[in-house]
Order: C-alpha cells, then structure tokens, then sequence
C-alpha cells in the first residue's frame, strides 16, 4: 500500500457562538495589562482536517486544533511531500522522517501538531486496512469501558455553576472538570472568588464525586503557592496548569508543595517533552492531547514512559484520537469528555464537524470492537456552518 495524498482542509466555524464572558476562564493573557478578551486566542472555533489518500482506496482522517490555516500550510508544503508514496506501515519511519526534517522549527507547537495530524490519520489507515480499530492495534481493550469526567464548568454565575454541576450529576457523571475565573492581577477578591467558586460546586456534589480545577496557565508560582493550601479542604483530584508551560520547574515546586496532585501536558510535545516533566515529577497527571503531542506515534510512547514512572495519562479532550490511546493502556485510568453544547471555547466544535465519537452512559465511554481504524467521519450535516479553506 502506498501513500497517494493528503488532503488538507480548515473548518472555521460562522454559526452561533456564545457571546464571551468576563473571567470566563483564568488564562495565559491575563497577566498582560490589556484584559479584554482575554481568553480571545484560546477559542477553538477552527479546525484542520487531514485526509491521507492511499492507492487501496483506503482514506485515513486526521485532525489539527491548534492555529488551522498555518497546520494546513506546514502539511501541504513541508510533510505531504516527505509521506507520499510511502507506505503507511512505516509509520515510525514516517514520523522521524515528518520530525527529523522540520527539526529546527517543528519539534514544539504548531510543527507537532500538523506532524499529529498526518500520524493520527496513518494509524486510521493501518486500522481501516487490517480491519481493526486503532486501540487493537496499540493494546487492545485494557477496560470493559472507558470511565470519563464532564469538562466545562467555565467560570460564571454560582448558582448557574451549580445548575451545570448538578446536570452531570443527573447524567451519571462520577467525575468533573471547573474553571477559576480570576488570578493574580485579581488580588485578594479574586482568591475569595476562585474558593468561593469551589465552595459551590462541592456544595452541590458532595465529598464522593471526583472534582478537578483547570487554571489554564492563568495564574504564576508565587500566586499558587499562596491559594493551594487554601485549597486542600476540597480535596480536587487535581489542579491543572497553574502556571506556563515553560515553567517547569514550578511545576515541579508545587507538586510537592502540597497534597493537591498538579496536572498538565496539554502544552507540552513529544515523548522528550514528557520525559522532561516526569524526570523532574512535575506533573502528578499527563495530559497530552494527541492531536498536539505527535500524534499516536508519540502518545503510545509517552504512556509507557508515564507507566514506568506510575504516572496516569488523562489526555486533554478525549475526542475519539485520544480515546484509543486510553482504552489500549493501563497507564491511562480515564478520559476527558467535552459535554456537547452550543459552541462557546470551541472544544465542542469538534462534535460539529466530525461524527463517530461515542456518547457516555452514566459517566462511562465504549469503542467499538469492531469498527476499523479511528470510527470517525466527517459530519457533512454542519458543513454550511462553516467556511471551508481547501
Ligand atoms: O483541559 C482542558 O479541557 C483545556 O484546558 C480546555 O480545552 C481549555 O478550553 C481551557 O479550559
Ligand atoms: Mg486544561
């Protein structure tokens, strides 16, 4: 089988979107004095998809979330040329080839994330020609289902917050992600914001439901050394990316600082990324995202660095590319799942333009045996939601 194309498109969303809020999502800009829209360049609200065309008639379907139209630009002019006429089985060649020659500007950010891209696509082929689904391919079905946490919970009015939080309760959910909505530059009021914002959803969900708190690189070292111990009476199973993703050795700081696990990886690449964070015990969580990290090639390696090290993987996003490193693994013991809704930050656009990815039961997610490659296709019923850039 050899490698005929690949086929690039970028999805922009035009249909309705939820209006922004104020500390809707305590983030990297915050720090900056111009406090606008602060969470404006974190919005998903476009999408790359990847389509490697093979001489069988077998297509491989790929996605990029980060920066679309520059994914689109590196894949068409730098990685398409390195993998046609390949064959799709040599997929560790492919990557080194796709890593090696973009090495001096592609190794982090958007260069991995369009390498991702063409290697989830590869695997969706190699599944589709064997007649598997990608997770047998990489372990097979490590659980009888995959349980999953409810991630939204964007800061926003308590009562509403509670609302929400409630809802996944009613749903079955066993396990759920919230956003602070204030950090440093918001002093003390916004420290008693950030607990008080706790104090609501663990009123409602009681001491028995997993409870997880996303700072999205919002806040510094000196601001979470300071709240995290004010923090220990909700007992979050984990606080998430407090600080840049650079800034490792924080990571690492607080991670010992207190009894509170702090997570991360949703920023960070490759398996030499996460060998880095795990070498310092940094993170208590991984979190890749693999249509980030390098695609499957590289999460599979990074689950067994992080089972040597009994770290547990609970990628960003779930979405069906991360679920099959997650059902294939015991070093990863769940998954993120994004409630579907109205498209607001953008990680349920993903729900518009693809179809496949299962629906969770009573907070619990299942692959299907035997449906080969990924499962997934493009959702044709959104397209006049979106401008298409072919
Ligand atoms: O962990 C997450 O789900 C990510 O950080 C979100 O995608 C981001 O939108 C911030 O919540
Ligand atoms: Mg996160």
């Amino acid at each position: 089988m050899k490698i005929t194309n690949v086929r690039t498109r970028v999805f922009e969303w035009k249909g309705h979107t939820v209006p922004p809020q104020a500390h809707f999502c305590s983030n990297a800009m915050d720090e900056l004095w111009d406090r606008g829209d602060s969470m404006g360049t974190f919005r998903f609200h476009g999408w790359t998809t990847v389509e490697v065309e093979t001489d069988s008639g077998i297509v491989g379907l790929g996605n990029v979330a980060l920066a679309p139209r520059i994914a689109k630009a590196i894949i068409d002019q730098y990685l398409t040329p390195l993998v046609v006429g390949q064959d799709p089985f040599d997929y560790e060649y492919l990557w080194q080839r796709m890593y090696r020659s973009t090495h001096a500007w592609g190794r982090k950010g958007i260069g991995m994330a369009a390498i991702s891209g063409v290697d989830i696509a590869i695997w969706d082929v190699m599944g589709k020609a064997l007649g598997k689904p990608v997770f047998k391919l990489l372990g097979g079905r490590t659980k009888e289902k995959i349980p999953c946490y409810a991630s939204k919970l964007y800061r926003t009015d308590l009562n509403e917050m509670q609302r929400e939080a409630q809802s996944y309760l009613d749903q079955g959910f066993k396990a759920m992600k919230m956003r602070f909505g204030y950090g440093p530059k918001d002093g003390p009021q916004g420290v008693r914001e950030n607990l008080n914002s706790v104090a609501a959803v663990r009123e409602v969900i009681g001491e028995d439901i997993d409870l997880m708190l996303e700072c999205y690189m919002g806040w510094n070292l000196e601001y979470a050394k300071r709240i995290l111990p004010k923090l220990e009476r909700f007992q979050p199973r984990w606080l998430e990316e407090p600080v840049l993703a650079d800034d490792i050795d924080g990571y690492a700081e607080l991670n010992k600082l207190t009894s509170i696990p702090i997570s991360g990886g949703e920023h960070e690449f490759t398996h030499y990324g996460f060998r880095q964070l795990l070498e310092q015990r940094a993170v208590s969580v991984v979190q890749y995202d693999t249509n980030r990290v390098g695609g499957i090639t590289a999460a599979r390696k990074v689950n067994a660095i992080a089972e040597a090290f009994s770290v547990p993987v609970i990628p960003h996003a779930g979405q069906m590319h991360n679920y099959h490193l997650t059902m294939s693994s015991l070093a990863s013991p769940m998954s993120e799942f994004f409630p579907v809704h109205d498209v607001e930050i953008g990680n349920e656009l993903f729900y518009y333009l693809f179809k496949g990815d299962p629906e969770p039961i009573n907070g619990f997610l299942d692959l299907d045996d035997d449906v080969p490659g990924l499962g997934l296709e493009l959702n044709e019923q959104y397209f006049d939601q979106f401008n298409i850039i072919e």
